[in-house]
């Protein structure tokens, strides 16, 4: 059985963040994933998953200035200390909240013409992003929590260090942390790579969390050109057990858009 978890910072919009708990609920949803917890107190967000009966099944560590455009403390040069700081606070609230992993974002890397510069860049960014992960990963086994990592497309997020499935398996094999896995967003997967069945099938070792959308618009997985029913099935017949994010913007409203999810017992 699939198990479906709403993403709250792009589901159910139409209500207020704490409200969404209830919503997600009532539609069917068993577990819900956002990306920061950090604007609330970690006991509201507690109350909130008991008063509706959902778990927490994700979240990400503070991503710097988001509102400025970082993208993520994880490959950054010089900002190792704050970096650190970030998952100590990922580790409370995953404690209160009895999440079983977070998410550490990359960051970006500077956009500089000079081909030369670009790839010291990218250098000091991988050296960076290794140490920070193993020191990441041991604070989180120490807490009995997975640490994750995800590839995310350049084309919503120009920059962004982690880009590519082969690229993220290499930090994986690199830093050897049991407890550091792979966050497989199919929607970002399809758009630099395809070949999502193979992908799954060669990765699942690795896979930690999926995440799911419609490509290209990021609409319901039934909107474009992705077949996830095909795909949801061998994920399944490849024995994950593990949670799968709807991490989509609805096309229209979140409940009405929900059809797709009714074999996976969600409610329209
Ligand atoms: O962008 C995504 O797909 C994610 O899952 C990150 O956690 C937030 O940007
Ligand atoms: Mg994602």
């Amino acid at each position: 059985m699939i198990r479906l978890a709403a993403n709250l910072s792009m589901l159910f919009t139409e209500h207020d963040f704490l409200d969404r708990f209830a919503a997600a609920a009532d539609a069917g949803f068993r577990g819900v994933e956002y990306l920061f917890p950090y604007a609330y107190s970690a006991e509201a967000l507690r109350t909130a998953l008991d008063e509706n009966g959902v778990e927490q099944v994700l979240f990400n560590l503070p991503p710097g200035d988001w509102e400025a455009g970082e993208r993520g403390l994880a490959s950054l040069p010089g900002r190792e200390d704050e970096f650190r700081d970030s998952m100590v606070e990922a580790l409370h609230y995953a404690e209160v909240l009895g999440c079983p992993r977070v998410h550490a974002m990359a960051g970006l890397l500077p956009q500089d013409a000079d081909a030369r510069i670009q790839a010291e860049a990218r250098e000091a960014h991988h050296a960076t992003y290794l140490s920070n992960l193993r020191f990441a990963a041991e604070e989180a086994a120490k807490a009995g929590r997975e640490l994750l990592i995800e590839p995310i497309n350049t084309r919503d997020m120009p920059g962004y260090f982690l880009c590519r499935q082969d690229q993220a398996v290499a930090v994986l094999e690199s830093v050897g942390a049991d407890n550091l896995r792979l966050q497989f967003d199919l929607y970002h997967c399809q758009i630099m790579e395809g070949d999502l069945i193979r992908h799954l099938e060669r990765l699942l070792p690795h896979i930690g969390h999926v995440q799911i959308a419609g490509v290209p618009e990021r609409h319901e997985p039934d909107i474009g050109e992705v077949h996830y029913p095909a795909v949801l099935e061998r994920l399944e017949a490849l024995g994950y057990r593990g949670w799968v994010g709807c991490e989509y913007r609805p096309a229209h409203g979140t409940r009405e858009g929900l059809g797709w999810g009714e074999p996976h017992g969600l409610v329209s």
